[in-house]
């Protein structure tokens, strides 16, 4: 009878034993978002997932077609489009792409991870402190104007001006004040806190998007065999598109990710060396050409290298290019075509220097029209006041913001989520 209940007590300890172990793992494992199983939950409208949970990311393969909606831009008339030029006449003598034949693109092999990386998880918590300027444009004076108790149609004519400075442009500015105004009379508003939680709810809507935000740099499968993710990253000249393809390589990596950089800049010899520099930083290969290399030859060849190898996602970024000059536009374009020769394009990001406010828009639409922008980034929100830029970019391209960059260290790239970013701004 003892020995019964020895064995009974035995089995009772192991299986215990066995359920806290397997709770740890699970716990474990949960904190890692990079499983290319598992695909990214479907939420709804506006919040494709948490910031604390990371920078999520999904399979290449996938991607949905983008859609454009064109007939929903209120604020762009006149704006340049692809094939107009800011300085040059339309009818004039345009630069064509030529055809050359050049060298094999140069391979640079990784060296060992030498560096912690920030993990991604819970970033744009963080990293809500570097939205300072930005918060004080919203948080300070839009609370200040609400939280004030009724309003007069001069305090109404400030929160529009606020909205206005913070770089919201006039249609969202219109949209979010009526909102405003139906909500907080509608609600009976009285206290500040209650203010607050209307103006959260109203902005954290304008800045919903049936786009899914989680970055498409996993590997999937094509004909039984494994394919990595291509990202293209591209945007005007100076907005960060080294810095972060660098960054990104890096949450990739600490994912448990391999990936592989090609240097598609091939105009500066430095491009090409910054990018070496992210590279050896988390031990990824580089694939880069001599300067003034055809750029898409580049690219073609690192996304080959990358098949080839089996990485399990090809990251290029390209040489920075201004949207008004039709030959580099149309370059661009054949960047895509050309790696589409080896491999579907699957993530188009597109970098925006946050603070250069309107212009962003214009860059924004022409960049789209060429080469299927399917993700913004927005850099050096930092160092604005105008992070109000964020609400008018995705309505412009129907593209969702993805990735925010808050800073020039290598992890001050994060998620961008709505409420998260809209409790940031209200501090
Ligand atoms: N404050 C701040 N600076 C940033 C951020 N992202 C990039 N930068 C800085 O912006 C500058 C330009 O960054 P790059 O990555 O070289 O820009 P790029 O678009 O690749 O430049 P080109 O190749 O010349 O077109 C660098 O000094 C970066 O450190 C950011 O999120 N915040």
């Amino acid at each position: 009878m003892s020995s019964t209940w020895f064995l009974f007590v035995v089995v009772a300890v192991v299986v215990l034993v066995a359920l806290l172990v397997t709770g740890l793992l699970i716990a474990r494992r949960r904190r890692i978002t990079l499983d290319s199983r598992r695909e990214v939950e479907e939420k709804p409208k506006g919040g494709s997932y948490a910031a604390s949970g990371g920078i999520a990311l999904a399979p290449g393969g996938t991607a949905p077609e983008v859609e454009h909606p064109v007939e929903e831009r209120p604020e762009t008339d006149g704006q340049p489009a692809v094939g107009d030029d800011a300085a040059v006449p339309r009818d004039s003598a345009q630069r064509t792409v030529r055809d050359v034949k050049l060298p094999e693109a140069e391979v640079v092999e990784p060296t060992p991870v030498a560096e912690a990386i920030d993990p991604a998880a819970g970033r744009l918590e963080r990293l809500r402190g570097r939205l300072t300027k930005s918060r004080s444009m919203f948080g300070t004076s839009l609370l200040g104007l609400l939280g004030a108790g009724d309003l007069d149609e001069d305090s109404w004519q400030d929160v529009e001006d606020t909205l206005l400075m913070a770089d919201l442009g006039a249609a969202t500015t219109n949209q979010i004040v009526e909102r405003l105004r139906d909500e907080l009379s509608r609600r009976a508003v009285r206290s500040s806190a209650e203010a607050r939680e209307v103006l959260h709810e109203v902005l954290t809507a304008q800045l919903s998007t049936d786009g899914h935000r989680a970055v498409r740099a996993l590997p999937h499968t094509v004909d039984g065999k494994k394919q990595p993710a291509v990202v293209l990253v591209a945007g005007v000249n100076g907005t960060g598109k080294t810095t972060t393809t660098g960054k990104l390589a890096r949450v990739l990596v600490a994912q448990g990710g391999t990936v592989l950089l090609g240097a598609a800049d091939t105009f500066r010899a430095a491009a090409a060396d910054q990018l070496q520099t992210w590279a050896e930083r988390v031990g990824a290969e580089v694939v880069r050409g001599k300067e003034g290399a055809d750029p898409a030859a580049v690219a073609f060849d690192a996304v080959k290298r990358g098949v080839d190898t089996g990485v399990d996602a090809v990251l290029v970024d390209t040489a920075g290019r201004l949207h008004t000059k039709t030959g580099l536009m149309d370059e661009l374009g054949k960047v895509k075509r050309v790696v589409e020769k080896q491999a579907k394009v699957d993530e188009v990001l597109l970098v925006l220097d946050a603070t250069t406010g309107q212009n962003g828009l214009m860059q924004a639409r022409v960049f789209a029209e060429v080469i299927d922008v399917t993700g913004i980034v927005l850099t050096k929100l930092d160092g604005t006041a105008k992070g109000g830029i964020v609400f008018q970019v995705q309505k412009e391209l129907g593209v969702p913001v993805k990735l925010v960059g808050l800073g020039e260290g290598p992890d001050d790239l994060a998620p961008f989520e709505p409420g998260a970013f809209v409790d940031a701004l209200l501090g």
